[in-house]
């Protein structure tokens, strides 16, 4: 298992510094997650850990080694990314989209062996897409392509798997299986999640971003604080306890006003046509 670290880690981007001596610790084996309001640096600092992005400055270290002086095909044996960028332009079918993971591990053409074959197999059947593998990937749902993305990134068998909102387009099913198997792989994962009650359950760690930089980190329950949301998000919420699990629970209203607005009554909520009074 292979742990990572990122060190001082900042990254630029037209220009402008938009993460900032990012310091983050993710044992081996553990489910991380990034939190944060939009903009404030998580699929930055991520693209930094997949590669697509050089740090300008600060190191990721991964299984104590500096990635940026690994060749490109033993990073991609190391890390896999599933990203929002990650979509394929090519009409390939899902069986050779999920094939396609075994890539870094091949020289020249080889055909895959019975052992990589049984791998895209049984990441097939654990994402549900088994019944997908004939079918061509511009062809699927939003939801069913993740899932298949997803195939293809556990079939790469990498140490650390990081993964960009990977719940968007999925079904609530989909969101609790895929966030099981998250859990289910043994991986060191990173995860950038938007919602709060879904990262709770799903991550051993949080890491909560604002303005690029790193806020608090710690478990769940010592991150995801009323006062820490209302000073990141501006958003007044109550915590509670998950009653089965313990794991806190970010409750809001929608008539909740934002924290420093007077609070008047709430308007009552005009009764919805056909309604029963
Ligand atoms: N190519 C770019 N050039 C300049 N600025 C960029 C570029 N890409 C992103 N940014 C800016 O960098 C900041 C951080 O973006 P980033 O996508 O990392 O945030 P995020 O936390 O992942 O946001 P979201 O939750 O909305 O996905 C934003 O202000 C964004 O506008």
């Amino acid at each position: 298992m292979t742990d990572l670290t990122l060190d001082k880690l900042s990254a630029r981007l037209a220009g402008v510094e938009i993460v900032h001596a990012l310091d983050l610790q993710v044992g081996a084996g553990q489910v991380f997650g990034l939190v944060g309001p939009n903009g404030s640096g998580k699929s930055t600092a991520l693209r930094c850990v997949y590669r697509a992005l050089r740090p300008s400055g600060g190191v990721v270290r991964v299984g104590g080694d500096d990635l940026a002086r690994l060749t490109a095909r033993e990073s991609a044996r190391r890390v896999a990314a599933l990203t929002q960028d990650g979509t394929a332009d090519l009409d390939l079918t899902v069986a050779d989209v999920v094939a396609l993971g075994r890539v870094p591990h091949q020289r020249g053409n080889s055909r895959l062996t019975e052992h990589e074959h049984e791998l895209c197999r049984s990441a097939m059947a654990r994402t549900d897409v088994t019944h997908l593998a004939a079918r061509g990937i511009l062809s699927l749902s939003g939801g069913e392509r993740q899932r298949v993305l997803l195939a293809r990134a556990l079939v790469q068998e990498p140490g650390v798997l990081v993964l960009d909102e990977p719940t968007n387009h999925l079904d609530l099913r989909h969101q609790i299986e895929l966030l099981s198997h998250l859990r289910a792989t043994n991986l060191t994962v990173v995860v950038v999640l938007h919602d709060l009650n879904l990262a709770a359950a799903a991550c051993d760690r949080l890491g909560l971003l604002a303005d690029g930089r790193l806020v608090a980190a710690g478990t769940p329950a010592q991150v995801l604080t009323p006062e820490r949301i209302a000073q990141v998000y501006g958003v007044d919420v109550t915590v509670t306890e998950h009653p089965l699990t313990g794991d806190p629970q970010v409750l809001f209203s929608l008539d909740v006003p934002p924290p420093g607005e007077a609070s008047g009554p709430a308007a009552p909520r005009p009764a919805l046509e056909g309604n029963p009074t």
